[in-house]
């Protein structure tokens, strides 16, 4: 049988990073290991599939901005149109992965296998994570059952959806969570699967990388009990199109802000009410805040993170607030 055609497109990240010493698990510099090192450090990849790396970027992915999404989007949708690639792999540092995998699988027009992987530890440390990350990712890319299954992340030998995943602790290699589970396991090389996404994801949705070439400005403002409107005031003055609350317990506001975020909502900003439950936020329409009243929305289930990463693709199509939130319930 013909092996899949697997690119691995490196970003940069602690899978790309170098320590000092094998006893340095967190002390380290990320985005030093260019890609050609990275596949050549796991000769196993090539009993899975024909793999070749193509460096995008070489930072560490705190400091991906919207035009890199954009750049990298364009970039994967170029090659899935390819006759000659079959999956994509793409290296990319944990702290900020969870975005941008929502964001690719939101905005990419294709069934092919797109994957996002990372690791916890450099690969000068013991028991570095990023060689079998990495393995398990090519497995994913190279088999036809990851197909149409949306962008999709590898961490820990566990396959998760780029919309529900999220990087819950910085310490350890189980790091990575998804409120509702993994969709499936990689043993071996061999997938293993379990359930499906059921958002609308990639050639299902109303975003089109090819046809995006900015995000639009959107900031993410904590709640907390003693919080004031110093921060959204300013967010919305640097010229923020919506503001994502990351609420207390249920996308909760506090007495002092609600005043201000029904000001800034007259004066054209969106609000947007999620939560910052660590795993498992969920907020409900109407629920602690009387959203119809105040053309409010909420991001559902998704972590300020995500709902930053929606709303910057959804207002470049619309600016109505019940528009808005048809698109949070549907992604
Ligand atoms: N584990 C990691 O990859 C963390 C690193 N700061 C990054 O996101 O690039």
């Amino acid at each position: 049988e013909d092996k899949a055609r697997v690119v691995i497109l490196a970003t940069g990240g602690t899978i790309a990073g170098a320590g000092a010493s094998v006893a340095n698990s967190a002390t380290y510099q990320a985005a030093k290991v260019p890609v050609d090192k990275l596949i050549a450090g796991v000769p196993e990849l090539k009993n899975l599939a024909d793999v070749r790396g193509d460096q995008v970027f070489q930072i560490a992915s705190e400091s991906f901005t919207n035009e890199h999404l954009i750049t990298l989007g364009k970039r994967v949708a170029a090659l899935a149109r390819q006759a000659d690639v079959d999956g994509i792999v793409i290296t990319h540092g944990t702290d900020t992965l969870e975005e941008t995998a929502y964001f690719l699988n939101l905005v990419l027009k294709t069934d092919k296998p797109v994957v996002v992987v990372g690791s916890m530890r450099p690969g000068t440390a013991m028991s570095a994570d990023g060689m079998l990350n990495l393995y398990n990712a090519v497995a994913v890319a190279a088999t036809k059952d990851a197909a149409g299954k949306g962008v999709l992340v590898t961490m820990n030998d566990e396959i998760h959806t780029g919309r529900d995943v999220s990087k819950t602790v910085n310490i350890k290699t189980e790091a990575f969570k998804s409120p509702w589970g993994p969709l499936g396991m990689i043993v071996e090389g061999k997938t293993y699967w379990f359930r499906a996404p059921a958002k609308r994801h990639t050639t299902g949705t109303e975003f089109d990388i090819d046809k995006l070439d900015k995000l639009a400005p959107v900031d993410i403002a904590y709640g907390y009990g003693n919080a004031t409107p110093t921060a959204y005031k300013a967010f919305a003055e640097g010229g923020a199109r919506a503001l994502i609350h990351a609420g207390t317990g249920n996308g909760s506001v506090s007495g002092a802000v609600v005043p201000a975020l029904q000001e800034l909502r007259g004066k054209g900003v969106q609000i947007i009410r999620s939560s910052r439950v660590v795993g498992g936020g969920f907020v409900l329409r109407n629920a602690e805040q009387p959203d119809d009243k105040y053309d409010w929305v909420v991001a559902h289930d998704l972590n300020p993170q995500k709902a930053r990463i929606l709303a910057s693709v959804a207002l470049t199509k619309t600016s109505d607030a019940k528009e808005l939130q048809r698109m949070f319930m549907e992604y």
